[in-house]
């Protein structure tokens, strides 16, 4: 098996046949100002897991993409294929890490819209024509007639006072020393009687959270502030956050100063993601940019400290071996590395049972060159079935926090999430 692409630009009279928000109808995506790609269809799916998954990813994908296109059919440009995945966040997660590769990619920019097709090197192909007219009819339903987008909630894996007992114990850990910050997460089991409506939540993720980036692959759906890293050619960029604060707290600029940008506990937070990331994308890179002083990022349920770290690549480095480098960053794992992800596996997976599989892992897409997008899995849900949707959230533990703060902070984020799942009628 082989995958090979063409692509054509569409034109006015295509571009009006598109649904409008088609991120509903997507089966994979990793989209921000509904700019970016969309998967449709699979022409095929490998998982991988354990330490080796980036690097069995890359190898097979490359494999995959071995044969490129001889003769380019009229009408078409050859492209380089595209596939969609998601990473576990720790190599010792029961959950598979997923690779799909879509049949047509929608890569919608800021002047021009591609329909890419992927396919096999010996498949024959006709006219744009005849591939846009299969592409539409191929478009799954997307019915938003569920009137009830209400649920309920379930046991979690980490009730709300487990995580504040997880939270307990890490301060004492760090108060031992050896630690300097650890992200601790927490789940919460939605269910919904009617069943939940995926292409109305994607259509309000994309909606409510533009600056984000809505991501689906497989049964993994959310809109992720922080862009773990992205590749074209030899310029890699990255967004760090770490400092939080609930936007119903910090209500005017001095709040958000003493809550956010002037508070030690939170720059020291901030400055251990950022220094993390640099140490490693530093062996891969001749020169780094790094904004001098982190921004504030107003999103529309919280503010977090941010920094922009842009890179030049030395050598033409896969993008999935720069996600090997950097997943976990200290953002969602802590410092120093190792034993903060120790403690995370001890404390969550261990003590009550949450794996966190794909959450807080990357999610993103990459081509046959090893250019591509990964964000961090944030803010985010996995699809378990029809009728259960399990969310996740966390934050940085580090000397001083508060069990009851964190908890509230979790709660903060977790709300982007459900108000997605709950817009189905006003969006639809
Ligand atoms: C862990 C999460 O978020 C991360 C932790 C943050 C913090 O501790 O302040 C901020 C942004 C993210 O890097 C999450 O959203 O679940």
């Amino acid at each position: 098996m082989s995958f090979t692409a063409v692509a054509f630009q569409l034109s006015d009279a295509q571009l009006e046949q598109l649904p409008t928000q088609i991120i509903g109808q997507a089966s994979s995506a990793f989209s921000r100002h509904h700019r970016g790609k969309f998967g449709f269809g699979e022409r095929y799916r490998f998982c991988t897991h354990g330490p080796q998954r980036f690097s069995n990813a890359r190898d097979r994908w490359d494999e995959l993409t071995s044969t490129s296109v001889t003769a380019v059919p009229t009408g078409f440009t050859a492209s380089a294929p595209v596939c969609f995945a998601a990473f576990s966040f720790d190599a010792r997660s029961d959950v598979d890490s997923v690779v799909t590769v879509p049949k047509y990619v929608l890569d919608v920019g800021e002047t021009s819209t591609w329909l890419h097709y992927q396919y096999d090197a010996s498949e024959t192909i006709a006219t744009p024509e005849t591939v846009f007219a299969a592409f539409i009819s191929e478009l799954p339903a997307d019915t938003a007639t569920v009137g009830d987008a209400t649920f309920t909630y379930l046991a979690a894996q980490m009730t709300e006072t487990a995580f504040q007992d997880s939270v307990q114990a890490a301060v004492a850990m760090l108060a031992e020393g050896g630690i300097e910050k650890v992200v601790l997460a927490r789940d919460e089991l939605l269910h919904s009687a009617t069943g939940f409506h995926i292409p109305a939540t994607l259509r309000a993720l994309a909606h409510h959270n533009p600056t984000a980036w809505t991501y689906k692959v497989a049964n993994l759906m959310g809109s992720t502030p922080e862009l773990l890293i992205a590749r074209k050619d030899a310029a890699a960029k990255a967004r760090v956050l770490a400092g939080t604060v609930d936007r119903t707290v910090a209500v005017n600029e001095q709040l958000i100063a003493t809550q956010l940008s002037d508070s030690p506990k939170q720059i020291f937070e901030h400055q251990a993601a950022v220094d993390s990331l640099v140490e490693k994308l530093t062996p891969f890179a001749t020169e780094m940019n790094v904004s001098e002083t982190p921004f504030v990022l107003a999103l529309p349920n919280v503010y977090h400290l941010a920094t922009d770290v842009s890179a030049q690549l030395t050598d033409a480095t896969s993008i999935l071996d720069l996600v090997a480098a950097i997943n976990p960053t200290a953002a969602v794992g802590g410092t120093p590395r190792d034993l903060a992800l120790e403690v995370i596996w001890e404390l969550e997976a261990q003590t009550h049972g949450m794996d966190r599989g794909l959450y807080a892992g990357a999610v993103g897409w990459l081509d046959a060159h090893g250019h591509g997008e990964f964000g961090i899995a944030l803010r985010g849900s996995i699809i378990e079935d029809a009728h259960h949707i399990r969310l996740y959230a966390g934050g940085g533990i580090v000397e001083g926090s508060d069990p009851a703060e964190e908890l509230a902070e979790t709660h903060a984020k977790m709300r982007p999430m459900k108000h997605a799942l709950r817009t189905i009628a006003a969006d639809s």
